[in-house]
């Protein structure tokens, strides 16, 4: 098996200064040259003094990785003159922990002049613990301006040095009258968490209790705003020294301050991720204080046999419904890009070679499906409901596209459906077609290619839709046929191919399986309805939403009429409507090098949209992804796809009409959509392979149920539409 080739290239590291103090780092008892760092600049760079004072917070036994023990006893070793020839100096030593601090007391109380405190540091400058309090209360001679301060105590230590330099937790400024009762070390060496990355500015909470650590980027800050200059640093400490003293005495031997000139992050532990979601490890592998390896395995977000690339041609659009999902930017006009539809091209080309991925892409949409039993099982509990309702809101509030399932409707009606009309629409002569044309094929009957525009639903100008359509509706029932109720536009009579020229079982076949599925989808829809009208009212105190909402409940909106109807059907104005597109002149690419869409841009204006379609290869419903409906300009585009491969349980995409989208006050979106040609293999290829075929159901309500918009004004379903087609118009007209 081929591995990957991992390593680091060098130069980012190679800037680091090797030529400055950390040149002349040695350990005596320090833990990383410290020792040589400050024998340097004690010994050689700043004006000697006969007398220095250090303080040491966090001094341990006084010998384990200290950076003052070669200053305080250090005679007679290798290192005898670390501070300096003829220097004496004296210290003030404190650590927490009881045992340690024995030993240190040990160690120093036979030297004159040093002195030990048992003291956990506080960071809180009230607090008797402060450094500040106890270096006046236990050495109380110790010059403001000591030698060297040496701080150590793994987590505050960046909120001691504030306190100690007098800096207010802004780091912006000196706190006012604290300059005089702090005090400003010549030299400070101070531990920064090593881990951190170097442009990270990490202060951890000012909290004793807390152990983070801070970065040194952090630490870099806080002295600048005290005057001080980082002059190194070693693994785990910055060096930093008053800024007077580094003009005059530092400057020639470190000319570049800068923390990339004097730092170099070898404890840092990155991360990265690969195509397929594996996340790999850089640098440190292992967590620096537990001493515990970090395991690859245990941090990652896949388990192994999830981990593929999503976007793989094949699997081209797993989260279609995501937020996250690939997105494609067109230009004006819903235009494609050159680069999107090369790539494009190839996708559809290679996009069902790969079963296992086409497997992997179906399971996935499967499972991003929401399961809308609950809602069609009249036991389902309140809490299976609310589940439901919750998954589906949420989705439509996000994307004003979800996909739903669980409606019992059995997969060989779908496919019977599809396969009906897509004999209708695709296989049968023109004349088959023609014999139901309507008046009104924009309710009714056959509507054929190029004779609508849905570019004219945003009140746009474009290119007819490139598209064949079927419609039929609901037929007018006993109070439409009532002479007091004259029928409404929207309830007619449907119109179906005739026998004639298509022959009996044909036209029967076709009649009966359209029939039936418009029943169960607009069973489905009721469903869908009724879950959106429980969501809206369980996440909206707002009463005029609810009320508004309420007419969405298909028990509701009906309820009225009813009782003397029978077993009639409910005067809904829901239209199916079947979608045949086959491929055309659209499908080559323009002179400018994009596709027009077969279905222009738009919103469905109903309540909601019920789709479902078979895997044809010649076109593609896109959404638009995170972009206003007002500005259709420029719009990223997200595929919508169904699953290629079926289950006993068929999977429908529901989409947010304008309607719905009113009267939730806009929490539902409806979102812009569009059909795409698709580029589809040479001209000889199947017809059954490339034509598509989607059954759509627009769903709408009883023309006369009243409408409770969001701005209080009450309506009929009908004055609504009449007013939306309008408005349409309107703006078509002013273009
Ligand atoms: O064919 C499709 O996928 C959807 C068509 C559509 O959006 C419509 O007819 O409103
Ligand atoms: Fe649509």
């Amino acid at each position: 098996m081929s591995t990957p080739t991992i390593r680091r290239r060098n130069d980012r590291r190679s800037l680091r200064s090797r030529g400055g103090l950390i040149k002349y780092a040695y350990n005596n008892t320090s833990q990383n040259g410290e020792d040589g760092i400050v024998a340097r600049l004690f010994n050689v760079l700043l004006p000697p003094s006969k007398h220095r004072h250090c303080v040491d917070v966090g001094a341990w036994d006084g010998v384990h990785l200290s950076n003052t023990y070669s200053l305080l006893v250090g005679n007679g070793n290798e290192h005898a003159k670390d501070g300096g020839e003829g220097t004496q100096w004296t210290g003030v030593l404190i650590e927490a922990n009881p045992q340690r601090f024995q030993e240190l007391k040990k160690l120093h109380d036979p030297l004159v002049g040093n002195i030990c405190v048992c003291a956990e540091v506080s960071y809180k400058p009230t607090s008797s613990r402060s450094l500040t309090s106890i270096l006046k209360r236990d050495a109380p001679h110790l010059p403001s301006d000591f030698d060297f301060l040496s701080i150590d105590i793994d987590g505050m230590d960046y909120w001691v040095l504030a306190d100690t330099l007098g800096v207010s937790s802004q780091m912006s400024e000196i706190k006012e009258g604290e300059m005089s009762s702090s005090y400003r070390p010549k030299v400070i060496c101070i531990e920064f968490n090593p881990t951190m990355p170097i442009d990270l500015v990490y202060v951890q909470p000012r909290d004793d209790n807390i152990r983070h650590g801070s970065s040194l980027s952090a630490l870099v800050e806080l002295a600048n705003a005290a005057n001080y200059t980082l002059v190194e640093t070693t693994l785990f400490n910055a060096f930093f020294v008053q800024k007077e003293i580094y003009e005059m005495h530092l400057v020639k031997e470190v000319p570049d301050t800068s923390i990339e000139a004097l730092h170099e992050v070898s404890m840092g532990t990155e991360l990265y991720q690969l195509y397929d979601g594996t996340i790999h490890l850089w640098g440190c592998r292992r967590l620096l204080w537990h001493r515990l390896p970090i395991d690859e395995e245990k941090i990652q977000m896949l388990p192994p046999e999830e981990r593929s690339f999503p976007f793989h041609p094949s699997v081209a659009v797993s989260s279609s419904f995501s937020s996250e999902g690939r997105t494609k930017k067109t230009q004006a006009g819903g235009r494609t890009t050159n680069e999107n539809s090369d790539r494009r091209m190839k996708q559809q080309l290679t996009k069902y070679q790969n079963t296992s991925d086409a497997k992997f892409k179906s399971d996935r949409l499967r499972e991003m499906a929401v399961d809308m039993s609950p809602y069609c099982d009249t036991h389902a509990t309140m809490d299976k409901k609310r589940e439901c309702f919750a998954k589906l809101n949420k989705t439509l509030h996000r994307d004003g596209f979800a996909l739903v399932r669980g409606f019992g409707i059995p997969e060989s009606l779908c496919k019977d459906a599809l396969r009906a009309a897509k004999s209708f629409l695709h296989e049968a002569d023109e004349s088959v077609r023609r014999s139901c044309l309507t008046k009104d094929r924009a309710r009714r009957g056959y509507s054929p290619m190029c004779s609508e525009n849905f570019a004219s639903l945003i009140g746009k100008h474009g290119p007819n839709d490139l598209v064949k359509k079927f419609r039929i509706g609901p037929l007018p029932n006993k109070k439409n046929l009532d002479t007091l109720h004259p029928m409404s536009s929207l309830h007619q009579p449907n119109e179906w191919p005739t026998a004639e020229v298509w022959g009996d079982e044909n036209a029967s076949h076709f009649k009966f399986t359209i029939e039936e599925y418009f029943a169960r989808s607009c069973h489905a829809a009721d469903c869908i309805l009724r879950a959106i009208c429980d969501g809206i009212i369980d996440e909206n105190k707002n009463l005029s939403i609810v009320e508004s909402i309420k007419v969405l409940s298909p028990d509701t909106c009906n309820s009225e009429n009813d009782a003397d109807m029978g077993d009639e059907p409910k005067n809904h104005t829901s239209i199916l409507t079947l979608l045949g597109y086959q491929p055309g002149s659209r499908h080559k690419k323009g002179s400018k090098g994009y596709m027009r869409p077969l279905v222009s841009a738009h919103t469905d204006v109903g309540m909601i949209t019920l789709l479902h379609f078979d895997s044809g290869k010649c076109a593609a419903l896109e959404r638009a992804y995170k972009s206003s409906n007002t500005d259709p300009e420029n719009i990223e585009w997200i595929d919508v796809d169904l699953p290629p491969f079926h289950y006993d349980d068929p999977i429908f995409v529901v989409n947010v009409g304008d309607c719905l989208s009113d009267l939730s006050g806009g929490s539902l979106r409806s979102t812009l959509h569009r059909v795409m040609p698709r580029p589809c293999p040479p001209n000889d290829a199947a017809l059954d392979e490339v034509a598509r075929t989607c059954l759509a159901l627009f769903v709408g309500l009883e023309p006369s149920v009243s409408l409770t918009l969001p701005s209080g004004e009450v309506i009929s379903y009908e004055e609504w539409r009449r007013r939306r087609i309008a408005r349409a118009t309107a703006v078509m007209k002013s273009t």
